[in-house]
């Protein structure tokens, strides 16, 4: 169907429209940071389909029902997200929006009612932290959710959530091809750690990055204020250091900044340790950043794992602070 917002409205997105992955051209493999497919460095355009709204939908609006559900772990900026499906999802005309409570778990826990939403409920759902609809962890049977979906009568669900929620929409895909549904299922990728390829910037990353600058202020504060302090703060990141890594470049009190895509060593001459000595020597403190996961070669490995399937993590915050220890 025609889709039309308004009447005066031209702000689609053309089926045709491309956005340009790659905006430098290299003139030589040795230039910083680049990416060369030959020796020539000769220029390949790489484009991909623009995202936005279409003029042309499969739906008609009115007879919609669309569903949102937010599953995982919080991430800042759920509830804008939540809040923007809705408006949108009215511009266009739908008008029976539900929200599914705590994740997946919402589909086949009987006490975990719908609940409707509307532009007045979520018009201030954003200035509070959390998900409005909730969030859970642990195990879901896709059959069940697919016969949720079914007995709600959903034609579209919006899914918010990580690497699993994903793997779970996927599956809830799969089973409604499998049952001929015309169900469209929509993933929303979040996550805090902003290490999703192509995109410009996942929500919640700002947020983490500016709070990280509280506990790394804190902690110059009293490494510069002590005899030979060091400060040492550990940040959110199993397998990357964009959260550190930003923390640590727009605080600029940062001294050494470790990060689980950088390996590095602790001892020898060219090791942390050594610099932190040189640090103490020349400036009399050091400050050091590190990634939740950088550095776990170092540690014991533990089988545990946690409610989502992830290796629980050694704590590379307390080695570090038992290595530093004689330097301060
Ligand atoms: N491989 C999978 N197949 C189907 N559902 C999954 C899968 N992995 C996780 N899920 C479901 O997705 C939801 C969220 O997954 P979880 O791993 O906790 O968080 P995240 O999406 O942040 O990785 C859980 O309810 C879980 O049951
Ligand atoms: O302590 P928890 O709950 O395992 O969470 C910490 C971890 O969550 C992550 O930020 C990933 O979470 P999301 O990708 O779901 O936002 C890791 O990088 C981090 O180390």
């Amino acid at each position: 169907v025609d889709g039309s917002l308004e009447e005066s409205w031209n702000g689609y997105v053309n089926d045709d429209d491309r956005a340009l992955l790659k905006v430098i051209k290299f003139a030589s493999p040795t230039s910083a940071g680049a990416e060369c497919i030959d020796p020539d460095c000769s220029w390949v355009e790489q484009w991909v389909h623009r995202a936005g709204p279409r003029k042309q939908i499969y739906f008609e609006p009115q007879c919609v029902k669309a569903g949102i559900v937010t599953c995982g772990r919080l991430c800042p900026g759920l509830n804008d997200v939540i809040r923007q499906i809705v408006l949108t999802l009215e511009k266009y005309g739908v008008k029976n929006i539900v929200g599914i409570q705590h994740g997946f778990r919402g589909f086949f826990e009987d006490h975990l009612a719908e609940v409707p939403l509307n532009r007045h409920v979520v018009q201030n759902i954003n200035l509070a932290g959390g998900s409005f609809l909730g969030v859970s962890r642990g195990g879901a049977s896709i059959s069940d959710i697919v016969d949720s979906i079914q007995a709600r009568r959903l034609d579209m669900l919006f899914v918010l959530g990580g690497n699993g929620t994903h793997a779970g929409a996927d599956a809830i895909h799969g089973e409604c091809r499998k049952r001929k549904l015309k169900v469209s299922i929509i993933g929303v990728p979040k996550t805090i750690d902003n290490d999703i390829l192509l995109m410009d910037k996942t929500f919640g990353f700002d947020t983490a990055v500016e709070a990280a600058q509280r506990a790394i202020n804190s902690a110059y504060i009293e490494a510069h204020s002590a005899f030979h302090g060091i400060g040492l703060v550990k940040l959110m990141g199993r397998s990357s250091g964009f959260i550190t890594m930003h923390a640590s470049l727009s605080s600029g009190q940062v001294d050494i900044c470790l990060i689980p895509e950088v390996p590095f060593t602790l001892d020898g001459p060219n090791g942390v340790l050594r610099h932190l000595e040189h640090l103490i020597e020349t400036k009399g403190f050091a400050l050091m950043c590190v990634a939740e996961g950088a550095g776990q070669e170092y540690l014991q490995k533990s089988n545990a794992t946690d409610a989502s399937g992830n290796m629980v993590l050694s704590d590379i915050g307390v080695h570090l602070q038992q290595k530093v220890g004689p330097y301060h």
